[in-house]
């Protein structure tokens, strides 16, 4: 594997990568059970069965994903820098948090529209970087930095892109909700209006399609087609394009906020936190266990910033402004995130490549 083999001694944005051992528990657990979930829903909804769903069970994932996997997966931030030997790890994840969420949310505050865009691309990246991470773990295929590169702008575009493409009434809808909450004239989200259009779609869509495969190409000819890790890559990229194609968007990313992003990133804070020994077949309750407990005081304190937040931008009630609410706190909670998880990548070696002559 790519990034694979023994932590530097001191780490520094060394090729460590994680653990070894660490891509099969990771297939096991965290990728197979995605797809499979993943494909049902999309199989589900390709053949019209709960065409007609009810508005809450679209809602649900997101619902779920303030206690299940998705609010807690960043809580123990400062764990996963502690035990990647980062120093004074709680002042400095607390600080990032205080200062970017809160920058975050004063953008929010003067431009909505503006913080909305800013929003799809930070989770663009991030969602990226969490796949990029796993195809590096599970393959070698992404020798080169370009690779990488390339990789985690498909995935991340994947999830922020194929849905505007597929089902822009929607996107629109929660765009304007979340710029309502702060903007209770609605003007400003005309200035989104023409990345709703069928020009910006087919571009946006188009450009999308064209990087998969350049990156699937790219992919097939450095590592081969029979190598694991461009196979999982080119299914992946398949499987997630044609679940955002069919399947109603809040449903849609809230699945896999839940099930594929956040489950594939508490999986990575196992690993880090003990080799991966709590990912052994029956020892995985007592790692997530681990993990809840690890969890719970942040995610509490991230429940009660949702309740700020409430009074500061009031959500008109219904499912839809609940929704847009909990995108801003998503949206300010991701900010240091992907900052802590990007020095992550950078500590197990995600950018190191062996030679980049080879690229
Ligand atoms: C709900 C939803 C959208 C945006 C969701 C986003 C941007 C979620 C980000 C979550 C994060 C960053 C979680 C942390 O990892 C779209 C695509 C605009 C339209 C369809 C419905
Ligand atoms: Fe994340």
């Amino acid at each position: 594997m790519a990034v694979s083999g023994e932590r530097d001694s001191d780490g520094a944005g060394g090729g460590g990568g994680p653990p070894a051992g660490f891509g099969g528990e990771l297939f096991r657990i965290a990728v197979v059970p995605a797809w499979l979930a993943l494909t049902a829903v999309a199989v589900t909804a390709a053949l019209g069965v709960g065409a007609d769903l009810p508005t809450v069970v679209r809602y649900l994932p997101f619902l779920a994903s303030l206690v299940v996997f998705g609010l807690p997966h960043g809580a123990a931030d400062h764990l996963a820098v502690e035990r990647l030997g980062g120093r004074r790890p709680l002042v400095a994840v607390g600080a990032a948090y205080l200062v970017g969420g809160a920058l975050f949310l004063a953008a929010w505050l003067a431009a909505p529209a503006l913080g909305f865009v800013s929003f799809v691309l930070l989770t663009w990246y991030h969602w990226g970087q969490g796949d990029l991470y796993v195809l590096l773990a599970v393959g070698d295929h992404l020798r080169t930095r370009g690779q990488r590169l390339l990789a985690l702008a498909v995935r991340g575009g994947i999830p922020m892109v194929v849905p505007l493409v597929a089902f822009p009434e929607v996107y629109r809808s929660v765009a304007a909700a979340t710029v309502r909450l702060f903007d209770s004239g609605g003007v400003t989200v005309t200035a989104l209006d023409v990345a709703f259009g069928p020009a910006v779609r087919v571009a946006v869509g188009g450009g999308l399609a064209a990087l998969s495969l350049a990156a699937l190409v790219l992919g097939g000819v450095r590592g081969g087609l029979a190598s694991r890790g461009w196979r999982v890559d080119a299914l992946e990229t398949g499987l997630l394009w044609a679940y955002f194609l069919l399947v109603p968007p809040i449903l849609a990313v809230g699945l896999y906020f839940c099930l594929w992003h956040s489950v594939r990133h508490v999986v990575r804070l196992l690993a880090v936190e003990d080799g991966g020994r709590s990912l052994a077949p029956g020892r995985l309750g007592v790692g997530l266990a681990g993990f809840a407990r690890d969890a719970l005081p942040n995610t509490v304190g991230a429940l009660v910033v949702l309740g700020g937040l409430a009074v500061l931008a009031p959500p008109e009630g219904g499912f839809l402004s609940l929704l847009a609410l909990y995108l801003v706190l998503l949206a300010v909670l991701t900010l240091p995130h992907a900052a802590v998880v990007t020095w992550m990548d950078w500590r197990e070696g995600v950018w190191s490549v062996e030679s980049e002559s080879a690229s």
